[in-house]
């Protein structure tokens, strides 16, 4: 090869680095005794989640979305399969390491919000926070959030949308890798859950989190970069979205 064929790759013909992956989940199986009765909640369930992306978990209720989070956020145990997070085997996890997983890798939305009614709202997310050496500024995640103003008020003195917002604030200022979020506009009305989506967007493209939203409302799957979809606890179609829409484009 001569001088010329050697310099051909010139760094703007680099191929771009291979995406990097965060959660690798291969044969997950979860039995649920019940009696006599086993409830296979998940049966085989395998994918991955690339650093970054905007994943949305879409299936029917009964088809284990919640199992399938609460094992990717370290608060349930696999039957068996494994779920690697950045290369670490979580499924072999130790209480302690589980703790630490739970305290310092995942921030987790849930549809109800659950915020402590005797804290404000600030107070609600700097409590997340006191565990953490390197969380974000509550201040400015608060004004991500668009709380600022309401950063003294109590749960019970806020809507649903707000109550939300300060949920997320809670789970972001945690400076998670990965933002869990069961059901986050399943207790609201359609505007207020278009403007949760759209914050929950931000969030992915301002401190590059890793967001999983698990629903069973189809209509959110264009917002997506990943849509996987489950049935009887398996994955029965892994979409890439190549052109993910504005969550303004979401319609119910
Ligand atoms: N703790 C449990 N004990 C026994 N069975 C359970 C338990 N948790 C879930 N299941 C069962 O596992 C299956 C999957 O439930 P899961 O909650 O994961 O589904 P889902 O898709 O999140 O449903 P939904 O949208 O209604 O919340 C269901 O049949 C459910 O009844």
């Amino acid at each position: 090869m001569d001088d010329a064929h050697a310099t051909n790759h010139t760094p703007d013909q680099a191929p771009p680095p291979a995406p990097e992956q965060i959660l690798k989940i291969d044969q997950l199986t979860k039995h649920y005794l019940m009696g006599e009765v086993t409830v296979e909640a998940l049966r085989g369930a395998t994918f991955d989640v690339n650093a970054g992306e905007f994943v949305v978990i879409l299936g029917p209720s009964g088809s284990g979305k919640t199992t399938m989070l609460n094992i990717l956020g370290g608060m349930d145990q696999a039957t068996s399969g494994t779920v690697h997070y950045r290369g670490n085997i979580l499924t072999d996890f130790s209480e302690k390491a589980l703790t630490e997983y739970r305290r310092n890798v995942v921030g987790f939305v849930f549809q109800f919000y659950n915020l402590l009614s005797n804290l404000t709202a600030r107070e609600n997310v700097e409590l997340a926070t006191e565990i953490i050496d390197d969380h974000l500024d509550v201040d400015e995640v608060m004004q991500d959030v668009g709380l600022t103003d309401r950063a003294d008020h109590f749960p019970a003195q806020m809507s649903g949308g707000e109550q939300q917002r300060v949920a997320i604030a809670r789970a972001v200022c945690k400076n998670p890798d990965l933002l869990l979020c069961d059901e986050p506009t399943g207790a609201l009305d359609y505007e207020t859950g278009i403007q949760i989506l759209k914050l929950l967007k931000k969030i992915n493209d301002k401190y590059k989190k890793t967001v999983i939203i698990i629903t069973h409302n189809a209509s959110i799957a264009i917002i997506a970069d990943r849509v996987l979809k489950m049935r009887s606890g398996e994955i029965v179609e892994n979409i890439l979205n190549e052109t993910p829409m504005d969550p303004e484009r979401v319609t119910w």
